[in-house]
């Protein structure tokens, strides 16, 4: 069988390929030609990137057999990840790998504008020794503004307290306990803006913080003001800060992102009181290292059909590993609900009794949901666009936890409502130390038979013989019953009896059986293996 394709679009650390392993085609290809990008996507499984490959809709669509878009590093900028989470692709990133490194270059700026260190070695590169025109300033108790208190935003604080600076935050979402056990205080944007000497910021692009810093807020900010943006171009609005600078409204900048990376011929690039840096927060041995790993690592998860903690569209997380085993059995336990249904679903409940329901189980209802849409629904289902599935669909979902089970030690179900109002229920437990799957449930039926691939569900009503009746007509088109259960809930009633047999029916199999027993309900269910 041929190797799944891993697309590497942009420079990773070798550590990366070396921790995706042997069991991958390992292709490369520059990221920013268009192009190439879009025809290598078409064969690729994973695509591993940093900052510069756009992976938007079109670049979604190109790669027919996606499962994951990595991003080695934190900022999900460059990724539509509405459109990958639509075409069930798991987007994950490194959220931690770069952060310190982020941060230091950040204190690196920061030091850069206090002590003119770049103008100093450029200038006395061209054989200056200009001493009191680099005259700078201490950060020893200056205020430093950070805006973000994040990841990063908290490194950058924890580092610059060492320097005696006073420092403050803006970020609408930490609460000042937080902020107060890091030594900052927690203030307005005005404020900030008001009382910094430098600020430095850490905070996503979005909408709401795309221009944050316009010439509105330079205009309230001391003239000696000094401001570092290491997060993303475009919040501090360029052509104001070019104004702001040139005029000398504040002091300095120092800048390493952009609005278009790299940026062409921008005129910030012509003033003497800027630092640029071309991207380089995560640029470092250290931080490449642990952002390649890392993605590498979540790759291999994903293309195992694992969930990814690492994961941003997908509810997961870490997976406990008593948990783990339920996960294959309720991806089965959806597809024998949906089999079941044969009609428009309209709720569902995922319950799950026993000693699991006091871990985290939500992965369960993902499971649930995947087995569900998976033989139901045209494009691939993923753990990503399973849910989304089922809200297109206007199906209300609900997770139901009890920790007391009465008969088997760990007991998972599907109950549904369908929009007829009939409903269908499906249980299924792991037994013995070979943790067998095993349907034990069906409409309220109590069963017990271990799942296989190709099953027949019949409801008719109980009467001696029957057993005979419709083992005759299996024989007879050469199908094997590999196992059998009837369940009734009194003699000569309705009785439901499930067969697994060892290859599937062939046409007019079901048809003969059910005139044969006159079947109110005779299907065939298939699990599909993901
Ligand atoms: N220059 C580089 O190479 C690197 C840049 N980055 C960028 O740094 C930025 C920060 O990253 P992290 O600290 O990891 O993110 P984070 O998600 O840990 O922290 C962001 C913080 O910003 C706050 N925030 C969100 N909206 C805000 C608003 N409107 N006003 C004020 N605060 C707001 C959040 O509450 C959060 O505390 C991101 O933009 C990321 O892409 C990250 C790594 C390397
Ligand atoms: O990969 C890079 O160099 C970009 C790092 C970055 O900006 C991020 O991780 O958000």
């Amino acid at each position: 069988m041929a190797k799944p394709v891993v697309l590497i679009a942009e420079e990773l650390s070798p550590a990366t390929v070396e921790a995706l392993g042997p069991d991958f085609d390992i292709r490369s290809v520059d990221g920013t030609d268009r192009p190439a990008l879009l025809a290598a996507l078409a064969e690729a499984s994973a695509v591993l990137i940093r900052s510069a490959t756009k992976m938007d809709e079109e670049a979604i669509a190109a790669g027919k057999q996606l499962k994951v878009i990595a991003r080695a590093g934190v900022g999900l900028d460059n990724v539509d990840i509405k459109a990958a989470t639509t075409a069930g692709v798991m987007v994950v990133n490194a959220p931690t790998s770069n952060v310190i490194s982020a941060a230091e270059l950040a204190v690196g700026h920061i030091l850069s504008l206090a002590r003119f260190i770049p103008e100093a070695n450029q200038s006395m590169k061209a054989g200056e020794w200009k001493r009191s025109k680099y005259t700078g300033i201490e950060l020893f108790e200056k205020t430093i503004g950070i805006v973000g208190l994040g990841r990063i935003g908290t490194l950058v604080a924890q580092r610059l307290a060492g320097f005696g600076a006073n420092l403050i935050a803006y970020d609408p979402y930490v609460t000042p306990t937080r902020a107060q056990q890091l030594g900052v205080q927690v203030v307005s944007l005005d404020e900030l803006i008001e009382q910094s000497d430098f600020i430095t910021i850490h905070i996503p692009k979005t909408p709401e913080t795309t221009g944050l810093f316009g010439a509105a807020e330079f205009a309230k900010a001391k003239p000696t003001l000094r401001i570092v943006n290491c997060s993303r171009g475009g919040i501090i609005d360029e052509e104001a800060l070019f104004e702001a600078l040139s005029t000398k409204r504040i002091a300095a900048a120092g800048l390493d992102v952009f609005v278009n990376e790299p940026p062409k011929d921008s005129p910030l690039s012509t003033l003497e009181n800027i630092v640029l840096t071309p991207h380089l927060g995560a640029s470092t041995d250290e931080a490449q290292e642990k952002a390649g790993v890392s993605v590498a690592k979540s790759v291999r998860l994903a293309l195992d059909g694992e969930l990814v903690p690492d994961a941003v569209n997908v509810a997961g997380g870490v997976i406990d590993e008593t948990v783990r085993p339920g996960i294959p059995l309720m991806e089965k336990l959806g597809q024998v609900f949906s089999g079941l249904a044969q009609g428009p679903v309209s709720s569902v409940d995922i319950e799950i009794r026993g000693e699991i329901a006091e871990l985290d189980v939500k992965v369960l209802k993902l499971a649930a949901l995947k087995g569900i849409f998976t033989n139901v629904v045209s494009e691939s289902v993923s753990y990503v666009n399973a849910p989304l599935l089922a809200e297109q669909r206007g199906i209300e979902v609900r997770l139901v936890t009890d920790a007391v089970s009465d008969e088997y030690r760990n007991l998972l179900t599907i109950r549904g409502g369908l929009t007829d109002g009939t409903q269908v229920s499906v249980s299924g437990t792991l037994t013995g130390t070979k943790q067998v799957e095993k349907i034990v449930e069906i409409n309220g039926y109590d069963v017990e038979l271990p799942i296989a691939k190709h099953h027949i569900v019949m409801v008719y009503t109980d009467r001696p013989g029957i057993v005979a009746v419709f083992g005759k007509e299996f024989g007879e088109a050469g199908i094997n019953i590999a196992g059998m259960q009837i369940s009734r809930r009194a003699a000569g009633g309705q009785a439901l009896s499930v067969l697994t047999i060892d290859s599937p029916a062939p046409d007019g199999l079901l048809e003969a059986v059910r005139s044969a027993i006159d079947a109110e309900v005779l299907q065939e269910i298939d699990i599909t293996e993901a």
